[in-house]
């Protein structure tokens, strides 16, 4: 599998390389893009077991210098402190102006490394090397970083656009199958919200919960259709000031989930899936929607694992309060992306508290 995706904005432009083995290339395809000879390579314990030596080796025989800094694995890792760290690497190690973070891992690590990158020295390079389904579809693109406050999901970060994006699909081979099941959920996000082809296939395929079920080619196609659609939207909108917003679907209710259960009972794709059930709904109950598309929905995130109601418990005014916290919050108004017809969506201001109360005790 090789194909390069560009995002196109202006100077700043940079590639999604898509090879398999790409990893061992790492090195040589950064070689050519200015980026210093230093590089701290960021990972998580687990993922550098499985790929660290891969990426040091391609990268140190490219001629860098490269040092690491191996964080905790998990969602609740995803805080300042972790970032803290990073810094501490980069001071510990001398990086300047000219040097660049590797972010090796799923969405989590990307988020973090990013955002360190953002900050550190007022900003020095970043490369995303995505291990995870959902890091490669969409958390490696687009360059939106940041961290977790222990009230509200990514409340703190930084747009900061990497140089290079390179998806090697052949380490999703040691991908657990909770968090193939997870990315799943981004990606009928972009079927539902921009390419209804994609919605359709994946409606055709069988079993979608688990890698070994999916054809390698549907595959593919999931990873270079989900890839497009980020980089088409990320490319006409960078700093979500109007289109981009859609890709938040399913993401005001998903990250207050995600949130209010300590960022460990539900993970991102989880809290997503939960969501885009949620928007599905309310855009129904506006008129906005038809009930058979919705069904449709329905029917494709449950065929994938995904889990399509509240966890058991959930209190739905701690929700209604969490939702306060989102990033569409306008002039005090909760706004919600909601689906219009398949393959397109829109950000709505119309959806009353009364509604959402109804819609969310349905779900639990
Ligand atoms: N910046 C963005 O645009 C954007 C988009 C979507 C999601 N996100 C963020 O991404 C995060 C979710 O990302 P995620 O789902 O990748 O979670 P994650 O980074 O926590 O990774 C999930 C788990 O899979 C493991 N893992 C990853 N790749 C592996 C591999 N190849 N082999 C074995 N294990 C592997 C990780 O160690 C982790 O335990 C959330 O914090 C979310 O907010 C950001
Ligand atoms: O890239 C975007 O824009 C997205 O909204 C993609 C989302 O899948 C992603 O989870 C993002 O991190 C959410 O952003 P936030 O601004 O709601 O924190
Ligand atoms: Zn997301």
């Amino acid at each position: 599998m090789q194909s390069v995706i560009k995002v196109d904005l202006g100077p700043q432009s940079y590639n999604v390389c898509v090879r398999s083995g790409g990893l061992d290339e790492l090195g040589s395809l950064m070689g050519g893009l200015n980026l210093g000879k230093k590089v701290l390579l960021v990972s998580n314990q687990s993922i550098f077991r499985h790929y660290g030596e891969r990426a040091t080796a391609g990268l140190e025989s490219a001629g860098f210098q490269v040092d690491n800094c191996i964080l905790p694995p998990g969602e609740q890792y995803k805080t300042l402190n972790s970032v803290q760290k990073i810094y501490g690497a980069a001071l510990e190690n001398r990086l300047e102006r000219s040097s660049t973070m590797v972010a090796l891992g799923g969405g989590v690590v990307g988020d973090m490394t990013g955002f360190a990158a953002a900050t550190w020295l007022r900003g020095i390079n970043v490369v995303q090397v995505p291990t995870s389904l959902l890091a490669m579809v969409d958390a490696a693109i687009g360059g939106k970083t940041g961290v977790n406050h222990p009230l509200g999901k990514n409340l703190i970060g930084a747009f900061h656009q990497p140089r290079l994006v390179l998806i090697d699909p052949d380490v999703l081979k040691t991908l657990p199958a909770r968090e193939f099941r997870s990315a799943m959920a981004e990606v009928i996000k972009y079927g539902v919200i921009w390419d209804v082809e994609l919605f359709e296939k994946l409606e055709s395929c069988k079993r979608l919960d688990q890698m070994r079920y999916v054809k390698a080619d549907l595959l593919a196609e999931i990873l270079s259709r989900s890839c497009q659609a980020k980089a088409d939207v990320v490319s006409k909108d960078e700093k979500e000031s109007g289109v981009r917003a859609i890709l938040n679907y399913g993401h005001t209710i998903g990250h207050a989930v995600e949130s209010l259960t300590g960022y460990k009972l539900v993970n991102h794709g989880e809290g997503v899936a939960i969501g885009m059930v949620a928007s599905s709904r309310l855009a129904v109950e506006l008129g906005m929607w038809d009930a058979e598309c919705d069904g449709r929905q329905l029917d494709l995130l449950a065929k994938a694992g995904l889990p399509t109601k509240l966890p058991a418990g959930m209190d739905v005014e701690e929700i209604l309060k969490s939702l306060q916290l989102d990033k569409k919050v306008q002039d005090g108004k909760v706004r919600f992306v909601l689906p219009v017809r398949l393959g397109e969506a829109a950000v709505s201001n119309r959806v009353d508290g009364d509604v959402i109360i109804q819609v969310l005790k349905e779900m639990l």
